[in-house]
């Protein structure tokens, strides 16, 4: 069966997923990927991602963003990809795989993919906000009253304004009273909120151990699409052993008939 695919949700970042161990999916066909993401003209995601052979590691993920483009790693999508290689019984519980920015180990257990994300070296300061890159990049910024705030508004105007062409990945934050944090993102890519990004949801809970509004280093944060659970080491302002816990499901199969 050809043109086969699945479609996962990670707390709601979607997505479109293709065995694509067989090269034969045509990947330099942008408008083709932007129009399969395409929740009108296409199935509707947030992205694409191709499960790839790889020489050295169980697999490799390729991942897309609505837009057509490559982007850069996918933590929703690297824990989605996990459960779809464990369904293909190319993996059982645990792995190492190949993704844009290198090397990640995960486990699967039922429905719950932890993933190992790279290390974070630097945070960097600014007005109001933090920087850092989590695999992507992403602008991590405490609001008050997050539930109304603007995130499309703001962050559209921020992903250019602030950060130019390139761009970046835009979080809001907000602390809760579970003692963890609330996130909304705009994702760079997708050119909207997204109910869930999990390199910004990484982002997030090293921004707020960073600037000390917890102590704990395993942070509970919660998306509009459900919750995630990061957990990580610190040393001298630079982190490591982050992963990234929630849950990852198959939620349909069809044809793309292109
Ligand atoms: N949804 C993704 C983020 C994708 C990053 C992408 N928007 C880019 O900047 O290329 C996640 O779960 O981490």
């Amino acid at each position: 069966m050809e043109n086969t695919f699945y479609k996962y949700q990670g707390t709601g970042n979607d997505f479109v997923m293709v065995d694509n161990r067989n090269g034969q999916f045509p990947k330099d066909d942008y408008p083709l990927i932007a129009k399969i993401c395409n929740r009108r003209f296409g199935v509707g995601a947030d992205g694409l991602i191709l499960l790839e052979n790889d020489a050295e590691t169980d697999f490799r993920m390729v991942y897309f963003n609505a837009d057509g483009k490559e982007g850069s790693m996918c933590g929703n999508g690297g824990r989605c990809i996990v459960a779809f290689a464990h369904f293909l019984k190319v993996i059982e519980k645990e792995t190492v795989f190949i993704a844009v920015d290198g090397l990640h180990e995960a486990t699967i257990t039922d429905d719950v993919v932890s993933l190992k994300m790279l290390d974070v070296k630097e945070i960097k300061e600014k007005t109001n906000a933090l920087f850092m890159d989590t695999g992507s990049p992403h602008h991590v910024q405490l609001v008050n009253g997050l539930k109304s705030f603007n995130v499309v508004k703001e962050g559209a105007r921020m992903r250019y304004g602030v950060y130019g062409e390139k761009g970046s990945n835009i979080n809001f934050v907000e602390k809760n009273d579970e003692g963890g944090f609330d996130i909304r993102t705009y994702e760079r890519g997708v050119e909207d909120e997204t109910l869930s990004c999990g390199t910004g949801v990484t982002a997030v809970a090293l921004g707020m151990y960073h600037l000390g509004n917890t102590k704990e280093n395993t942070i509970g944060i919660k998306a509009l699409g459900g919750n995630l659970e990061v957990s990580f080491k610190e040393q001298n302002g630079s982190y490591s052993d982050i992963y990234l816990k929630g849950e990852a499901k198959q939620v349909f199969k069809g044809e793309l008939t292109w």
